[in-house]
């Protein structure tokens, strides 16, 4: 079992920290990336998991700390699992609002039953910068893409995503209810257990 009571979070998304550090709880404490640099690293990988390893790395070897990254997003069946690793990406960097405008506009006319899509999380820590085993939990979140906005928890892609067992859009859930079952928190109870926490 290893013991960790502080990491640093490799990452420079508020909503990330808030829901991780929730799960968690107080037994951990998570430091933004953003307390040591306001430097992003490039996301170079082609996989969830090569972006998640590659931004853990780089949070670590400028911290000293042993560091957890986040790589997640939006796989969208209809467009082939996009916009997938480039979710953060994909109106070339314009922000949320127009990342969902743009995903509306991708699936105009298309019909509920070909709205299928799922959130994905790579959660990747790292015991030190160069570490050669770093530990990687993976959790999926299966619903649909709605046909307009709807909700004002959350971030990113919540507004647009129907979660079949609550009927409700992700962002019309509290938080501590989305906590509770999206892909994030199915990948965190995978790191807990890997961890000895639970
Ligand atoms: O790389 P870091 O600094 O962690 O922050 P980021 O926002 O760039 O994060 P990613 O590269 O992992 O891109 C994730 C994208 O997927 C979206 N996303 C991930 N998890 C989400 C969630 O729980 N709800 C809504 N959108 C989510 C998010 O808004 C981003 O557009
Ligand atoms: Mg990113």
């Amino acid at each position: 079992m290893i013991n960790f009571t502080q990491l640093v979070l490799a990452s420079h998304n508020a909503g990330k920290l808030k829901e991780l550090q929730a799960m968690l709880g107080e037994s951990v404490q998570l430091r933004s990336i953003g307390e040591f640099s306001s430097v992003e690293p490039e996301e170079t990988g082609l996989s969830f998991v090569e972006n998640a390893i590659l931004k853990a790395r780089n949070a670590a070897r400028i911290s000293g700390l042993p560091a957890l990254a986040d790589d997640s997003g939006l796989a969208v069946d209809f467009l082939g699992g996009a916009p997938g690793i480039y979710s953060a990406r994909y109106a070339d960097g314009k922000g949320d609002a127009a990342n969902n405008a743009k995903l509306l506009d991708a699936l105009k006319d298309v019909p509920q039953a070909e709205r299928g899509a799922q959130f994905v999380c790579v959660l990747a820590l790292v015991r030190h910068a160069d570490d050669p085993l770093p530990i990687l939990c993976e959790g999926l979140w299966h619903g649909r893409i709605l046909t307009q906005a709807s909700g004002e928890h959350g971030f990113g892609y919540d507004p647009l995503f129907w979660v079949p067992e609550r009927d409700c859009s992700s962002a019309e859930l509290s938080p501590s209810d989305k906590n509770l079952i999206s892909h994030r928190a199915r990948a965190m109870d995978l790191l807990r257990q890997r961890l000895g926490l639970k």
